[in-house]
């Protein structure tokens, strides 16, 4: 079965507890089961990680990668945090390592401070679903697995 890797950068072990009128009261356990529903409806096979380090991430799509080259990966749907707007490294992994990655995030970045609404993430990026909540999830996975299966 074809995988995905949907991939959570810092803080976001924190929702449900996290700024709720921000970012919804559904917990990272809740995201991840939503994501695997979708990936099931959808006959994908759907891994999930968090880390609250850039180095992480970054390995994690380097191997994400690799698993792309080999057929056993369609690609990551990623949230990178606050590391969007601050992590030239992940533009250079996403490039470097040739991955389709769908960038999510749960509010609208846009809608908010200044700070917020430059990405080094997005023009790196596959696809971009922002400002969804934690669907944006849902609507990511089924994105990129219709952009792979096209
Ligand atoms: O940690 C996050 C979460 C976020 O990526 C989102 O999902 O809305 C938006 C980022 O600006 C913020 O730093």
């Amino acid at each position: 079965m074809p995988k995905i890797l949907v991939l959570n950068g810092p803080n976001l072990n924190l929702l449900g507890q996290r700024e709720p009128e921000v970012y919804g009261r559904a917990t990272l356990a809740d995201v991840e089961a939503l994501c695997r529903d979708t990936g099931a409806r959808l006959g994908v096979e759907v891994e999930c990680r968090q880390s609250n380090h850039e180095g992480v991430l970054l390995d994690a799509l380097h191997e994400a990668g690799r698993a792309v080259k080999t057929g056993e990966l369609l690609g990551v749907v990623l949230n990178p945090g606050a590391y969007t707007h601050t992590s030239v490294a992940l533009f250079d992994a996403i490039k470097g390592a040739e991955v389709p990655v769908i960038e999510v995030h749960v509010s609208n970045v846009h809608a908010r401070e200044p700070f917020r609404h430059h990405s080094y993430v997005s023009p790196a990026a596959a696809g971009i679903v922002v400002g969804f909540g934690v669907d944006g999830y849902r609507l990511a996975i089924e994105g990129l697995v219709r952009q792979r299966r096209a």
